[in-house]
């Protein structure tokens, strides 16, 4: 008998997620829909805090101190559309770093429920 217990999301891909978040908003701003979001926006920081952000919500430490999914894109008029868009960015960054399918459906299932603060407030 085996006292192992499963990884979370965190301790299977944690030493990744700045490399995966890097990779990502390199898809992000090389997306015309996307570029116009971004305009002005600091992306150091930007990329410091969804690196927190994913590490937190992969089960990992809660470092995250950037504002509420709803006051961060408040006004920003966000559709389904864009969600859509950035969502298969994750997911594309997610398989070029050969995340399980099984996790990378997981992680993308977390993201989705955050559609209804994001989009369209
Ligand atoms: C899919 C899930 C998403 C997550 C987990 C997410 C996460 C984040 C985080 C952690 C921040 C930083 C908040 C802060 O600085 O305090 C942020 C800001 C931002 N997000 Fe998102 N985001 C998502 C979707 C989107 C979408 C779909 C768009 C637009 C197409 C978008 C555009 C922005 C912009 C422009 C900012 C910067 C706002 C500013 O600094 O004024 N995000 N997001």
């Amino acid at each position: 008998m085996s006292y192992e217990s499963t990884p979370t999301l965190y301790e299977k891909y944690g030493a990744a997620i700045d490399r995966v978040v890097s990779l990502f908003y390199q898809k992000v701003l090389d997306d015309k829909d996307l570029q116009p979001f971004f305009l002005g926006v600091n992306m150091d920081r930007q990329k410091k805090h969804m690196s927190a952000f994913i590490t937190y919500a992969l089960g990992g430490p809660n470092n995250y101190n950037g504002k509420n999914m709803e006051a961060a894109h408040r006004k920003l008029k966000i559709t389904d559309h864009h969600f859509d868009a950035v969502s298969k960015h994750l997911s594309d960054s997610l398989e070029q770093f050969s995340v399980e399918d099984s996790d990378r459906m997981i992680i993308l299932s977390t993201i989705e429920r955050l559609r209804e603060a994001i989009v369209g407030v």
